[in-house]
């Protein structure tokens, strides 16, 4: 799909390329056609039609003759039949189908509209964007809009109308609105929608989410535009019985309940838009320092540690991946990703929990990783024996990673003698310029990207207990893309790395130095 990943997005530039070059093409032979007409249509206006000069005119016997060869051959050669012939216009249809139909031209789908639809309902539900912000390309207050992007009245109301698809009701009336407000002002807009439409569209919406009011009189608006509409005369009664019953407070019930899994999720929701965040307590024994991880090669180039978060131990190694092996990494995984999926394997889906697409890399098919491999070694201090293949991510249009888990339930059966996930080493690819932190709900954490940089952190407890504060999730990246490497290291063969301790709560101290 086109919508989960940004590396696949720009495929859709070459679509367009290509759809302008033949419109273009298309374009050029019809305004050469027109010119050619209204030349045509220039030389018989100079005949006089005044019956005084007509005799003088036809006294001259050129004059006779192209009058008369533009009756018997110009007209129907130079006219008619270049317009009324639809040879050359079946030939154009025909060289453009076998274009998109094409192996390598592969067009986006509804099911691509819808995603790039709920990608931006998910950046504005999660970072507050007010619609009409939005609808004028603003992301962020103050941000000042430099492409001067902003959405006609047509991208507002196909927004709505998706949302109504999507069952995101609430959203749909607010772009909905938008259109309506915006269609009136957009007067020669191309491609048009006509506020009837948006009426159609706005009045049962509203009167789904329950503002029976605006929805009666959006009702009564379209009726004035169209006397004979039919479902707006079916919807009228219907409307005014339930403002009655409305204004009746004895049929009032308020019923609000919030359910358990809602409430993750604001408060996840409310760790990516910074509103939740570590008090300054909670930081103050927080440090950053240079540590060679007691490796010699490092003694003259340490790492940049930022500890995060102290239990569990969340910590950022800074400047750990070149530009170049950034690039690299990327370049690789442009033509290389697939849709994620979630669950375990054998037994995944895609889902809308996890929009992104990823690829995994094998360190023995891949030698130029070899240096990164020694060095996740070197930082962790764990091996690779029991690791998974380095996972290459990369997020499109709010794209992200709903709050989860790294561990698993049944390690046995999915992971064998590798056993549970025991760290994550996340490595942040690029500068992603708004969204797409790493949220730690619990801990009230949000990290954001920085290109070439390394979070580290323990899913299991040093008893090899899951660590259920570890839940974390990739904020959606209101901006940009973010391209991301996830490597796991596991608990097979790491006993003397790491060794297991009796208690779940000791503090892990093995990464702190
Ligand atoms: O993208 C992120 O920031 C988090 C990714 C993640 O948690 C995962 O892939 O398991
Ligand atoms: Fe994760």
């Amino acid at each position: 799909d086109y919508y989960s990943a940004t590396s696949e997005l720009e495929a859709l530039v070459d679509v367009e390329v290509r759809l302008v070059q033949q419109i273009e093409f298309y374009l050029q032979k019809a305004e050469e056609q027109q010119e050619n007409i209204k030349r045509f249509l220039e030389n018989v206006e100079k005949v006089p039609d005044d019956p005084y000069y007509i005799e003088d005119y036809f006294e001259n016997p050129i004059n006779a003759f192209i009058t008369i060869k533009r009756l018997v051959h110009d007209w129907r050669y130079n006219v008619f039949e270049p317009v009324f012939d639809q040879s050359d216009l079946v030939a154009y249809k025909e060289n453009l189908t076998k274009q998109l139909e094409s192996p390598d031209f592969k067009n986006p789908t509804k099911d691509d509209l819808l995603g790039a639809t709920r990608g931006l309902w998910r950046l504005q539900e999660t970072y507050k964007l007010p619609t009409s912000q939005l609808a004028n390309g603003i992301l962020m207050p103050g941000d000042k809009n430099e492409l001067n992007v902003t959405l006609s009245a047509s991208d507002c109301y196909t927004i709505g109308s998706y949302l109504n698809e999507l069952q995101q009701h609430s959203y749909a009336v607010d772009w909905l609105l938008e259109a309506k407000a915006k269609s009136i002002k957009e007067v020669s807009a191309f491609p048009f929608v006509s506020e009837l439409s948006i009426l159609e569209q706005l009045a049962p919406t509203l009167n789904q989410v329950g503002n029976k009011k605006l929805a009666y009189r959006l009702n009564t608006e379209i009726l004035e535009k169209d006397p004979n509409h039919e479902t707006a005369l079916k919807d009228k009664p219907i409307y005014e019985t339930q403002l009655a019953w409305q204004r009746d407070p004895r049929l009032n019930v308020a019923a609000s309940k919030v359910d358990e899994s809602s409430k993750s999720l604001d408060l996840y929701q409310r760790v990516c838009r910074g509103e939740l965040r570590q008090s300054p307590r909670q930081q103050r024994k927080l440090r950053c320092f240079y540590s060679d991880r007691g490796v010699a090669f490092y003694r003259l180039g340490p790492f940049k540690v930022e500890q995060l978060n102290l239990d569990p131990y969340v910590a950022y190694f800074h400047n750990v991946i070149s530009d170049d092996e950034t690039d690299d990494l990327i370049e690789h995984g442009m033509g290389q990703v697939k849709r994620s999926r979630v669950g375990t394997v054998g037994n995944s889906t895609v889902s809308e929990v996890r929009t992104s697409q990823n690829t995994w890399l094998w360190y023995e098919q891949q030698p130029w990783l070899k240096n990164l491999k020694l060095r996740l070694e070197d930082i962790t201090g764990l091996g690779m024996e029991s690791a998974e293949p380095l996972q290459l991510v990369n997020y499109g249009i709010g794209g992200h990673y709903e709050p989860h888990y790294d561990f698993v339930e049944d390690k046995v059966t999915t992971f064998g003698w590798k056993g549970n996930r025991l760290l994550t080493a996340l490595l942040y690819l690029n500068e992603v310029p708004m969204g797409g932190a790493t949220a730690f709900p619990y801990l009230k954490l949000a990290v954001p990207p920085v290109k070439g940089s390394l979070l580290v952190w323990y899913n299991l407890h040093r008893s090899l207990d899951p660590d259920f504060r570890t839940k974390h999730a990739g904020c959606p990246v209101l901006m940009g893309s973010k391209w991301v490497c996830n490597e796991w290291f596991h608990e097979g063969a790491q006993e003397f790395r790491r060794p297991c301790g009796l208690m779940n709560d000791n503090v892990d101290d093995t990464l702190a130095s």
